[in-house]
């Protein structure tokens, strides 16, 4: 099988940044020490070179992810060997801190990137979600999420099936905290506004769709795909007898064109290191900020706070405020975690030396 590399993202321009005698291929998969790729000439599986497992020990952003173009060097006995992941132009970096499935703190210590390359980030945020309308709140946090990236979001109001009255007052209402972002109503069980966000991945471009478990994403990314992208393998266990297993392709090309990186991590990805994104998001609010009496103003009731006196006269909505003290709450407990993590390395490390030095001593005094 053979790929036209330019359907998988590929521009002449990247080119440059090959070393000799390698080929370009698109990490589809991530192992241990290993990617699956696609290159012109098909899948492949890739080891990591020493050069890149040398890199990603120092600094495990540098290793290889869903999404990042690398060039690839076939070994003469037919192998094939990952010997650089070539610049990104986006990332999904996951920060210091991370939450897991239970939203309590993961044990990742250091940077950690989830998927690269993604040129569109689309905030799948349910109409209806059981008995709530659409939280407007997590759609500012997943949009502040995809600028950092690089990216650029698209807001989805998915199962728009749901809602009889009201979806264009609840799009307003989206499109107020979600400034200058592109906002759209899905039913993929209807088809509804399906060709519309096909059309956001034309020219081969590369997405994601993050949001809450039960927004539609794999329904959405199903009616894309215009399939099931589930790819049933036949895996041979170690007693020799075949079994089925469910291997989910994190990579999925479409058949109207484009890409969709679906992973694990990329549909858990929470808050972290948001400062520019809150920003860029909430750039109302700084505006306001700038016009405060006091620089160092906490818009809590300070003199001449605009803030507040924003607030007072209904051109800032409570909510949008109360969203925006709760992002700062986050970043600056996620800043305070970071520190604690260094004083107990140091508490260790201490420890260690301590103990060295115990144990030298208690050997001289025999
Ligand atoms: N009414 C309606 N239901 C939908 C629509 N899209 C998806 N659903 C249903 O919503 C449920 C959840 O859909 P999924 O696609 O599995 O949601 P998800 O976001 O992938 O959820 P996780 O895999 O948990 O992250 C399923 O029962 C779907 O059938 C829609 O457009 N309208
Ligand atoms: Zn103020």
């Amino acid at each position: 099988m053979s790929f036209d590399l330019s359907l998988l993202g590929w521009t002449d321009s990247m080119a440059a940044e090959l070393p000799a005698d390698t080929v370009p291929a698109r990490v589809a998969r991530v192992d241990r020490g290993a990617a699956e790729v696609i290159a012109a000439d098909g899948h492949h599986q890739a080891r990591y070179s020493a050069d890149v497992r040398r890199a990603a020990a120092t600094d495990p952003v540098a290793l290889p992810c869903v999404g990042d173009w690398a060039a690839i060097r076939m070994l003469p006995e037919g192998r094939y060997e990952l010997e650089a992941v070539l610049p990104r132009t986006t990332a999904f970096v996951r920060g210091g801190v991370g939450r897991d499935s239970r939203g309590g703190l993961s044990g990742d210590s250091q940077g950690q990137v989830l998927a690269a390359n993604v040129d569109i980030v689309f905030v799948a945020e349910p109409s209806m979600h059981s008995t709530d309308f659409a939280d407007l709140g997590r759609i500012e946090r997943l949009v502040a999420l995809a600028w950092e990236s690089g990216g650029t979001p698209v807001v989805l109001i998915t199962k728009s099936d749901l809602f009889e009255h009201g979806l264009d007052e609840l799009l307003a209402d989206v499109r107020a905290v979600a400034p200058g972002v592109d906002v759209h109503a899905v039913s993929s069980l209807q088809g509804e506004g399906v060709e519309l966000v096909s059309g956001y991945l034309q020219g081969s471009r590369t997405a994601v769709v993050l949001g809450p478990s039960g927004a539609g994403k794999s329904t959405l990314v199903n009616a894309l795909a215009g399939g099931e992208v589930m790819d049933t393998q036949q895996v041979r266990a170690g007693d020799g007898r075949g079994r089925h297993t469910t291997v989910h392709r994190e990579l999925i090309t479409l058949p109207g064109g484009g890409l969709v990186i679906d992973t694990p991590g990329i549909r858990r990805v929470g808050l972290y290191g948001m400062s520019e994104g809150v920003d860029l998001v909430f750039a109302d609010i700084e505006e306001l900020a700038e016009q405060c009496r006091f620089d160092d103003c906490n818009h809590d009731g300070e003199p001449g706070c605009a803030v507040l006196e924003a607030l007072e006269s209904g051109e800032l909505p409570e909510r949008r405020l109360e969203s925006w003290r709760k992002l700062q709450r986050e970043a600056a407990w996620m800043a305070s975690r970071g520190d604690a993590r260094l004083r107990k390395e140091q508490q260790a490390k201490w420890k260690s030396i301590t103990k060295q030095l115990r144990t030298h001593y208690k050997n001289r005094g025999r």
